[in-house]
């Protein structure tokens, strides 16, 4: 292990997972930092719940490596400091909810019976209630409170905001904030909704068909990119190709989201710092159209030149 992979939350060295149909993950070396919260994006498919699954120990690399603490995940279960929340959020439905926060308490060294209430308090979940009869977004809250209760060192959240109301989301992401600042946990959450990400992630981990496409701090992933605003061309644009992550070119004008390395607008362009949101678009865009590419048959030109 090295230096770096020891003070990391999570860390992977080449790591793949292949599954019967094929390869869900391939060649991923990444560092998380412990303190942090660390955003997973990347479309349907793109490997999100298998990276996940492979922190939490319930599945095992085919390649490579993966670190947990500093711990290689699987021997043994579950890291005892690290807390996972499934995407399909596993409550006992015949419990009530009190009775789900006693067996957490049962069940864990570490767990803060006053922390995990008070968590449901504040979510308006009647702790009297049966699971089954809980709402969606209610079965999250306690879900929740169950993972935090544990008082984790590192958290992972499989799309913990999906169904929750714009209100419930920003009470969660407040209290995953309010423990990072105060307790230095570890957050890794994946979410499709990259808006709800802006501001609230310092850490940033963009996967495409299995591979790592961008990653890093986000304040120095958003200080080397630009987002330039020009005049609607379908010619030549004014960048070195290799610096443009992608462009579109709408009635308009063309926008394009390029690699900073100095490039001045040229005149008649405009340029600004992406947002969150922005950058990652434009990084899964272009992964998009790299795969599709790849699909695509080879037309009568590959031919020829090939021949
Ligand atoms: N148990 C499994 N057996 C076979 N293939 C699987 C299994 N689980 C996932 N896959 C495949 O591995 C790839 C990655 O899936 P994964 O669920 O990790 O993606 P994801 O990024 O979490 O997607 P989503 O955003 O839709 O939840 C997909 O092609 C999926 O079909």
């Amino acid at each position: 292990m090295n230096d770096a992979e020891g003070a990391a939350a999570l860390s992977a060295e080449a790591l793949g997972k292949r599954y019967k149909r094929g390869w869900a993950l391939q060649d991923c070396t990444f560092v998380l930092p412990r303190g942090r919260v660390s955003a997973l994006v990347g479309p349907n498919g793109a490997g999100k719940s298998t990276l996940m699954s492979l922190a939490t120990g319930l599945l095992s690399p085919t390649a490579g490596t993966i670190r947990v603490l500093g711990d290689t995940p699987g021997r043994g279960g579950t890291h005892p400091r690290l807390a996972f929340l499934a995407q399909d959020k596993p409550l006992y439905p015949g419990f009530s909810v009190a009775e789900m926060l006693r067996a957490g308490q049962a069940l864990n060294e570490r767990w803060d019976h006053v922390y995990a209430r008070s968590l449901v308090h504040t979510a308006g979940v009647p702790t009297g209630a049966r699971i089954s009869t809980l709402s969606g977004g209610q079965r999250t809250r306690v879900a929740l409170a169950m993972a935090l209760g544990r008082r984790p060192e590192i958290v992972v959240l499989d799309e913990p905001l999906a169904d929750l109301d714009p209100l419930a989301r920003e009470e969660v992401m407040q209290a995953l904030m309010q423990e990072v600042a105060e307790t230095g946990m570890t957050v890794l959450l994946s979410s499709h909704v990259l808006a709800d990400l802006d501001g609230i992630c310092d850490h940033l981990l963009l996967l495409a068909d299995g591979r790592v496409r961008l990653g890093g701090d986000v304040e120095d992933l958003i200080a080397s990119h630009r987002v330039m605003i020009g005049p609607r061309s379908r010619g030549e644009q004014p960048f070195a190709s290799e610096a443009v992550i992608e462009s579109r070119v709408t009635e308009r004008q063309t926008t394009a989201v390029v690699r900073r390395g100095g490039a001045v607008p040229p005149e008649g362009w405009e340029a600004h710092e992406p947002t969150l949101e922005e950058l990652t678009m434009a990084y899964l865009r272009s992964s998009r159209e790299q795969s599709a590419r790849a699909t695509t048959p080879a037309g009568p030109e590959s031919a020829e030149v090939a021949a």
